[in-house]
């Protein structure tokens, strides 16, 4: 994949106004991810913003109050407005700016807007309830909510031109999501108990006798709660040094982009680790300072060259 746009492409006044709409809902609502995205030319920038604040709408419907047969409603209608998008129907004095921003970024991107589809299919998985019995189950949730926005983002970043292995950069960039997803899911296991949703495999649980789910501060009686914690950090670091295979395809800002974002999570893994119990206690997070500085790394570069060494002396 060859980046298709090199300078700032045009953009009228509505467009810059719905681009600076997604901007505010980024810089406000992605407290991790905003980081990376800062660390963008322009264009790249107000294009991910775009990307977050339709996805940030759809996780939203699945995360809030409404019920289920209203949410999945919603679903349906952001769907019709996705549809809308990708065929050119929204034109830019539409009164959604969520739509002008993505129209727009998407009419001088590359982005692959099926991946938004597949992230309403993963949060209709949400609202249906439904819980994985194995990894492999789980994957195909994380694919859809998390590795395609990795695949939509890659749209974004575009590749280096002769950069070898581009064609498994699409994968990459997946395996990050997954990554990312599982981590996310191991920072969220109180919250998520307690709003009656439990994510990690059925088998996972068992094997360290948790079945009994999460509802407290402490973990259940007579389980390995720990075990179970370091068990799925030791795969979610596989899936990272994995989908660090990206970096090298990317050009500088957008590999310091990667590099800040899958960085800061990299660190609450290193969190929990530390701490398992910590994830039943609270929502684990790293201070602004510690996620600046992460960013910094990643357009320094020293992240990814760090990780990729690792992954290439494991044969990940
Ligand atoms: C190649 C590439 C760019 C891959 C990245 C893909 C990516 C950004 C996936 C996001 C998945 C995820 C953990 C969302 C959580 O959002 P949240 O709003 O719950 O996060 P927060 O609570 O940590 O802010």
């Amino acid at each position: 994949m060859i980046r298709t746009v090199e300078s700032e492409p045009h953009a009228s006044p509505p467009v810059l106004a719905a681009y600076s709409y997604c901007e505010a809902v980024t810089g406000r609502q992605a407290r991790n991810f905003a980081y990376g995205i800062r660390l963008l030319p322009a264009p790249q920038r107000r294009a991910m913003s775009a990307l977050y604040a339709f996805s940030r709408r759809v996780d939203d419907i699945g995360d809030g109050a409404l019920a289920g047969d209203v949410k999945v409603a919603r679903l349906e209608e952001t769907r019709a407005l996705l549809t809308r998008i990708r065929e050119g129907e929204v034109d830019e004095d539409d009164t959604d700016p969520v739509a002008v921003a993505l129209t727009h970024a998407a009419g001088h991107f590359p982005i692959p807007l099926g991946g938004l589809d597949e992230l309403i299919d993963g949060v209709l998985m949400d609202v249906r309830g439904e819980t994985y019995e194995t990894w492999d189950d789980l994957k195909v949730y994380c694919r859809c909510v998390a590795g395609a926005i990795g695949r939509l983002s890659l749209g974004v970043f575009g590749t280096e031109p002769g950069a070898r292995g581009v064609d498994r950069a699409p994968e990459y960039a997946d395996t990050l999501g997954l990554a990312l997803q599982l981590t996310n899911i191991l920072r969220d296991v109180r919250e998520d108990a307690v709003g009656g949703r439990t994510y990690l495999p059925a088998d996972d649980l068992a094997k360290f006798g948790c079945s009994a789910g999460f509802s407290g501060p402490r973990p259940p009686e007579g389980s390995d709660f720990a075990g179970l914690v370091h068990f799925e950090v030791r795969r979610a670091r596989a899936l990272f040094a994995e989908g660090y295979r990206l970096l090298p395809m990317l050009d500088r800002r957008s590999g310091a982009c990667v590099a800040a974002m899958a960085g800061i999570y990299r660190r609450l893994l290193d969190r929990i680790e530390r701490d398992p119990e910590a994830v039943l206690r609270g929502r684990v997070s790293l201070p602004g300072r510690e996620k600046a500085y992460v960013a910094v790394r990643g357009l320094s570069g020293l992240d990814a060259r760090h990780v990729t060494r690792r992954a290439v002396r494991r044969r990940v």
